[in-house]
């Protein structure tokens, strides 16, 4: 027999399937989807075993045989290996890549660099003997000391140096203590009476009779140490066994069951139309606003869905949103529920995902890569906030879960929900055309109003001599809040713009020495850094450049936004919430938690507060700068700006109380803003296509964006160019391709970077011509230290 086998290989020209023959004993065990390691060169590699077949085109007595079976079960099932071919078209990967990504990191493998036995044990010089009487061989991290002898034998060929998968478990194994199962055995063990800790334990032990429990469990809840433990199992009052068990990510809130609430009547016809098609691969696209419900929904049609036996896939943006989400998930479905994002250690999110494997749950909540989740049996795929572009992987495989979820709903015959206060250009659109089905949600489920949004024009209030990042109005607004005991959200819109520090006499920036960007000012640090390369260096007292002592920081960054607060209102109490205050495992949840339980009245933020908070006490939602989004160079920046405000804004007057919104800009009557105001989507839905339409843009033109990178200038945009003519010999008259041109950020890591961008309607033969690049680009350019990387439909292209 032989597998065809997906090897961990990154930098093969050829991206295809190598056969290898099945070892005898491993005949009976062996099935596709699971990890084997194989020999490949002089190294040996893990690979996935994609097919079995009786037949070779190769000569079948050459063929390296399999080296060892990594799994007993598979890791990848049928449909998951079958969308690796399909992802492997569709975003032009490598399939390994594509594999790699569906299954959790631990699962991956680590490689090390080792030394190998080539010879009988005899023909070693004796200092290094010992190192290999232990094992037949020794990694190059353990061998420092006899590096030099090492050397030696390799030159002779008595070993070999190999690349080899490290043997990790991803499993976590607990001792637990079993009690014998019954009193009169316990009773009949001697135990001195002056032995106080063992009269404790077998006191503790007799009340639980037959029980096991984790041994860290019993030192804790007994008292008693270890050895006293062991002691009594000595005397057989209990036997230890090592199982295995799962991690527990613990909330830091209390859980406790909710039931479903009564549907209100737009609620209920959207819920209608999903329960009606719940057999059906259809697209629901569900278009409500802030506050809406659309969370309720999610959880009762999974309900439904659960009820007949089925799995459901909630998909959520990004770690932010996951502890509350999660939390509602939690409530509603107790321990049928995985969750899984990025905030989870590997080995937790490991053992979600073997509880999904089991089956031992029926809901998984999680961020982009919770699609691959490997259910059997899948009832209902949901995106909620469809239109984030976290929802696309930015390296390879560049897939975006929208259609994964949409691939995944063909196989299992289920529906898919696209949840949304602002969907995407493109799921509108086809929303319009048919393709999917447009639900709609227009009022909030508590039929509160919508908040009251004002915009307030800073180039105003800079006319009148406020200098201040506050206006006027949102300073009072605020004060006016904390005096009623409310609380405030202050959003600060970051991306593309952060504290930089420039000469006010020459006026230059500190830049990064190895990129063509400026280096950020960090406060808690007193550092200058790059956030593209991690370069830093400390905060200048005089222009690098003119000697001058006037150089300063500029911009606006959460912490400067803090400091100026405490100037505003010092009595107010704030947290912050930006990447450097939620570095921390489980630091977002301590915040949000906390700022829920009223122990701050300001929460001041990023991009990660925008979105799915749901708290009652929330008033007044201020946008620092509305403007910041809105100029990037990107053909998303009008939309990304619209769907930012209209979620921040969502914030507010959630409950009972009433909301209030300052937005703060200095392009107060561009389209973006003064729609958001009253979450007109339909005019900015209007409006926006017919900017794409004139530009060529997405959903009227389809978009792939090529990027080279290489230290050498010149290499870098000759690539470019030759990419450029190539496609234009290949591709049809209608497509146009734009560039080369440099990118935004010109350099990175001192590597120059170039792209070029695709934009056509229909094109049969992209695919081919695609592969075809990569193939020169692996055969030929990646020797000569290029990169290449092909983005189809980008979320920007910066
Ligand atoms: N049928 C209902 N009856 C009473 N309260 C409801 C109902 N549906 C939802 N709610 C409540 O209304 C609030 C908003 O609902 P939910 O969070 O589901 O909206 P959403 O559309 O998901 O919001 P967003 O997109 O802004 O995060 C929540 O506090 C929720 O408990
Ligand atoms: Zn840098």
């Amino acid at each position: 027999m032989i597998a065809e086998v997906i090897v961990d290989v990154a930098a093969h020209p050829i991206d295809r399937p190598f056969d290898y023959a099945i070892p005898a004993h491993l005949q009976v065990l062996i099935e596709p989807g699971m990890r084997v390691k194989v020999p490949f060169g002089n190294r040996k590699v893990l690979g996935f075993i994609t097919a079995i077949k009786e037949t070779t085109e190769f000569d079948p007595a050459r063929l390296k045989p399999i080296h060892e079976l990594m799994d007993v079960v598979p890791v990848l099932n049928k449909e998951l290996l079958e969308m690796a071919r399909w992802m492997k078209e569709k975003t032009v990967c490598f399939e390994i890549d594509a594999l790699q990504v569906m299954i959790p990191s631990a699962l991956r493998a680590k490689y090390e660099k080792r030394f190998v036995l080539n010879a009988p044990l005899e023909e070693i010089a004796e200092p290094l003997r010992i190192y290999f009487e232990k094992r037949p061989f020794v990694r190059s991290q353990d061998a420092v000391e006899v590096y030099g002898l090492l050397k030696k034998e390799l030159n002779r060929g008595t070993i070999v140096a190999d690349t080899d998968i490290s043997q990790q478990t991803a499993v976590k194994k607990v001792r637990m203590i079993h009690i014998a199962d019954s009193l009169e055995k316990l009773d009949s063990i001697e135990i001195r009476a002056n032995a106080k800790q063992q009269v404790k334990l077998m006191e503790y032990m007799k009340n639980r009779v037959g029980q096991a429990i984790e041994s860290s469990h019993m030192q804790k809840e007994a008292g008693v140490s270890l050895p006293t433990i062991y002691g009594l199992v000595e005397k057989g009052a209990a036997f230890i066994k090592n199982e295995e068990s799962y991690r527990d990510p613990q909330l830091l809130t209390e859980i406790e069951k909710t039931h479903s609430l009564l549907l209100t009547e737009a609620q209920q016809v959207a819920f209608d139309a999903v329960e009606r098609s719940l057999n059906t691969p259809k697209t629901f696209l569900l278009h409500g606003i802030t506050g809406s419900g659309k969370t309720e929904i999610y959880l009762q049609t999974i309900d439904q869905v659960l009820k007949e036996g089925k799995e459901a896939i909630m998909l959520v943006p990004e770690i932010s949103l996951t502890p509350q989400m999660t939390i509602r998930f939690k409530e509603r479905f107790g321990d049928l529920v995985a969750v899984l994002h990025s905030g989870l250690s590997a080995g937790e999110k490991y053992d979600e995902w073997r509880k999904i494997q089991r089956a031992e749950v029926k809901v998984v909540v999680g961020a982009r890569s919770a699609i691959f989740a490997p259910f059997e049996n899948l009832g209902l795929i949901i995106l909620d906030e469809e239109h984030e572009s976290s929802y696309k992987q930015d390296d390879s495989p560049r897939y975006h879960a929208r259609d994964v979820a949409i691939w995944r709903s063909e196989q299992h015959n289920c529906p898919v929900i696209l949840g949304s206060a602002t969907p995407s250009l493109e799921s509108y659109a086809r929303a319009q055309k048919g393709v999917y089905e447009l639900l709609v949600l227009e009022k909030r489920a508590k039929n509160q109003p919508l908040p009251d949004v004002q915009i307030v024009d800073m180039r105003e209030e800079l006319r009148n001599g406020n200098r201040s990042m506050f206006s006027v109005p949102l300073a009072e607004a605020i004060r006016d809040r904390l005096e009623k005991k409310e609380q405030v959200v202050l959003f600060l819109n970051k991306r593309g713009y952060s504290s930089f520090v420039l000469c006010r006499d020459c006026g230059t920036v500190m830049q990064c020495p190895n990129c063509d960007i400026s280096l950020t000012y960090h406060r808690s640090s007193e550092l200058m850094k790059c956030h593209y390369c991690g370069y830093d260096e400390p905060v200048p007292h005089i222009c690098p450049e003119c000697e001058s002592e006037h150089i300063r920081f500029f911009g606006t960054g959460t912490q400067k936004v803090e400091e100026e607060l405490a100037k505003l209102v010092p009595e107010a109490r704030v947290l912050r919430m930006d990447v450097d205050s939620t570095r921390n495992k489980g630091a977002h949840e301590k915040i949000l938690s906390a700022f829920g339980q009223g122990k701050a009245d300001i929460l001041l933020g990023t991009q990660m507060i925008a979105k799915g908070l749901d708290f009652p006490n929330i008033t007044l939602v201020g946008v620092l700068s509305a403007d910041t989004t809105l100029h990037l160079p990107d053909f998303r920046a009008a939309e990304k700006t619209y769907q930012l405000l209209t979620q921040v804004s969502g914030r507010a007057g959630r409950d009972i109380l009433p909301g209030e919104v300052y937005v703060q800009s200095y392009t107060p009557e561009h389209y973006a803003i003064t729609l958001a105001k009253d979450q007109l989507y339909e005019p900015f839905y209007e409006q926006e296509m017919a900017m794409r339409r004139a530009s060529g843009y997405p959903p009227y033109y389809y978009v792939v964006n090529i990027q080279f990178t290489h230290e050498d200038l010149m290499t870098a945009s000759g690539y470019a160019d030759q990419t450029v003519r190539y496609l234009q010999s290949q591709l049809s008259q209608s497509t146009i391709i734009i560039g080369p041109s440099a990118s935004l950020i010109a350099r990175v890591n001192n590597r120059y970077r170039y792209q070029c961008l695709i934009k056509y309607k229909k094109e049969p033969k992209l695919s081919d011509v695609l592969q075809q690049l990569i193939k020169i680009y692996r055969s030929e350019w990646l020797k000569k230290g290029a990169t290449l990387s092909i983005d189809m439909n980008p979320t920007s292209v910066m």
